[in-house]
């Protein structure tokens, strides 16, 4: 029996003047599994997760949530629904502690109140290894944490599909593990993951089907050796081949 798709993009489509961003994107994620991306910088992979948290809207195709058409949804709403997303470049606020940031994620992204916002911050925490530095101003975290933070905010809004935004950009071999750790638990939770990201390793790590994007086009998909070893995924990557190599 399949497991039926918590997210489902079908047909997906958009650009920006003459930049095909999104080209009849097809695929699907179901609850506890991930799906990694890849493909050469430019390739709309932000805008992908724009389309499916709905920063942007697509000029066609659907994308489908727990079996309900959001297409014209809000991005509001979705984050409501159930649809958590972390960004490229985080942008906590510095002068609040860890926690605080993250209990604005759970109030204003998350719409939960009172007690019920607390709960959803400090599980936040607990779930990204964050909770012995809930007091620590958050703009003195090393960079490792940072990302525990950038996170645990998009946790807050208790997701039950997460987009991940090359969330492990900057982060040396050595602090890579506890990262992956974090996200492999978020999967077996019962999470659904569609993570963004460059080092290639660490998605293998993780993810249980790859899906390479180039010129908004799904070059290959499906499992992800088989993906990585795709000629054509090769050919894609020629300008950079440095970072296909796990
Ligand atoms: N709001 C926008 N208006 C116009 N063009 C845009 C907009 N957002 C993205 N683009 C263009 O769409 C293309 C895809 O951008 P996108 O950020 O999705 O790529 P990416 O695969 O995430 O790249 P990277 O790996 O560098 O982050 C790029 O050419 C970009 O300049």
């Amino acid at each position: 029996m399949t497991t039926p798709a918590l997210l489902s993009v079908s047909g997906l489509s958009k650009r920006f003047g003459r930049v095909v961003t999104a080209s009849d994107v097809t695929f699907e994620v179901p609850a506890g599994r991930a799906l990694g991306i890849v493909g050469p910088n430019g390739a709309g992979k932000s805008t992908l997760l724009n389309l499916i948290n709905g920063t942007l809207p697509s000029d066609s195709g659907t994308i489908a949530f727990d079996g309900a058409d959001v297409t014209r949804v809000g991005a509001a709403r979705r984050s409501e629904i159930g649809i958590g997303r972390s960004y490229q470049i985080p942008r906590p606020f510095g002068g609040m502690t860890v926690f605080e940031n993250v209990l604005v994620g759970a109030r204003f992204a998350g719409g939960a109140r009172g007690s019920a916002a607390h709960e959803q911050a400090y599980d936040a925490l607990v779930r990204t290894g964050l909770a012995h530095l809930a007091g620590t101003r958050a703009g003195s975290l090393r960079l490792l944490d940072r990302k525990r933070l950038e996170l645990a905010r998009a946790l807050a809004t208790s997701p039950r599909l997460i987009l991940l935004d090359e969330i492990a950009g900057g982060l040396t071999e050595r602090e890579l593990p506890a990262l992956v750790d974090v996200i492999a638990g978020l999967r077996d939770d019962g999470l659904a993951v569609v993570w963004i990201e460059h080092i290639v390793h660490a998605l293998m790590a993780v993810v249980d089907e790859l899906m390479c994007i180039a010129a908004g086009e799904v070059v290959a998909i499906g499992d992800p050796a088989d993906v990585m070893a795709d000629p054509r995924v090769f050919e894609v990557y020629l300008g950079s081949p440095a970072e296909v190599v796990p």
